[in-house]
């Protein structure tokens, strides 16, 4: 029996919640952004880039969140009509709010940094009143990224969704995706993190943002993965992943196993992108019924191939690509059970 059980009478395999942006990646890479002078238009957003992902994979997928009332809100729409992802629950901001910007920077392949453009941004204007609990019932999995929770009204509409998800068996992902921008406090982190986690079946987040959710970044460290894993499978998350960038991740599991994942050897372009084609291909193998260690393989093929690419939504690949890029490397070994109390 698989660890998550989806409910197969549910129409839509996944609904995401939070930004969708545009990403302005730099033509000219290999130097610092004020050396640049052409960029090409990507859309971005992690949930974006999430939602892209899992529908390249061929799955259905439904956005919950609100893009500017101009050109480049249509684009947006657009690009996930084009594309098969339901737009039903996509609302444009009422007051001029606009579209977030993200420009990256490709200093070298390992170094590479973005610079978000996030003032009165249209994605934070989504409301509990755009939230419709039949279509949270209708989707066998919610995912919330956690940059959705630092403002209201965005916070609540989380919230309800949350609360329709749980109401109705919708299994939950939480996505903690810190971006330093639109938070008030490492408090507010804290609160709203870890009230979401406390209810997801499925926890994502770098080692650091993990912190940022035990609210102890200093006494944290002394904390082993492990330890916090077990809190959250204690609370009802079955699948605990702790990422820890060049390490690697370590993926806990409700039935006691713990599965270190490597990185594939590529060419590495930049060093963004990586975690949104994680998420989405560990997401498909999850929806697919593969046991964890399966869709971990998945995961960590589909990020090498995006870290490998120029883009991150236009660089999603398919099942048969990912497929084909693990024959090709089929000599690496990437996943390891590891003793429960391992380090990384
Ligand atoms: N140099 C690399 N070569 C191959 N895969 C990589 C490389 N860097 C990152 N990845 C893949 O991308 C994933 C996510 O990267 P990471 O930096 O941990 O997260 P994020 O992109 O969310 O910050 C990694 O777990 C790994 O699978
Ligand atoms: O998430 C954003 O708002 C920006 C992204 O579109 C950007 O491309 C990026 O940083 C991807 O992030 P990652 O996959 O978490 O590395």
């Amino acid at each position: 029996m698989a660890l998550i059980e989806f409910d197969q009478k549910k129409e839509r395999d996944i609904v995401l919640i939070g930004r969708v942006t545009l990403d302005f990646n730099p033509n000219e890479i290999n130097r610092t952004l004020d050396k640049v002078e052409t960029f090409s238009m990507y859309l971005g957003g992690s949930p974006g880039n999430i939602a892209v992902g899992v529908n390249r994979l061929g799955k259905k997928v439904g956005f919950i969140g609100c893009v500017s009332d101009d050109q480049f809100g249509d684009f947006v729409l657009n690009y996930f009509e084009s594309r098969g992802i339901d737009t039903s629950q996509m609302v444009r901001a009422k007051n001029g709010e606009r579209i977030g910007l993200t420009f990256t920077e490709i200093k070298s392949p390992t170094e590479s940094s973005i610079l978000m453009y996030r003032d009165r941004v249209a994605d934070l204007e989504i409301a509990p009143e755009d939230i419709d609990e039949e279509y949270i019932a209708g989707s066998k999995i919610l995912l919330i990224s956690g940059v959705a929770l630092s403002k209201s009204p965005s916070r609540e509409a989380c919230l309800l969704a949350l609360q329709y998800a749980k109401k109705h068996g919708t299994k939950v992902i939480f996505d903690a995706d810190y971006r330093p921008y639109s938070w008030r406090s490492d408090k507010d982190i804290c609160v709203y993190y870890s009230l979401v986690a406390r209810f997801a079946d499925v926890i994502i987040g770098s080692r650091d943002e993990i912190d940022l959710i035990e609210g102890l970044p200093v006494l944290a460290n002394d904390v082993p993965d492990h330890e916090i894993a077990e809190k959250y499978i204690e609370n009802g998350a079955k699948i605990v992943i702790i990422k820890h960038g060049k390490k690697g991740s370590i993926g806990y599991t409700a039935d006691k196993h713990a599965y270190k994942v490597e990185s594939y050897h590529i060419k590495l372009l930049k060093s963004f992108g990586g975690g949104d084609a994680y998420a989405s291909a560990f997401i498909y193998g999850l929806l697919e019924g593969w046991s964890v260690p399966d869709s971990l393989q998945h995961a960590t093929a589909h990020a090498a191939m995006v870290v490998a690419s120029h883009s991150c939504s236009n660089a999603m690949q398919t099942a048969e690509q990912i497929e084909a890029f693990m024959q090709e490397h089929k000599e690496e070994k990437v996943i390891t059970e590891l003793d429960w109390e391992a380090k990384l």
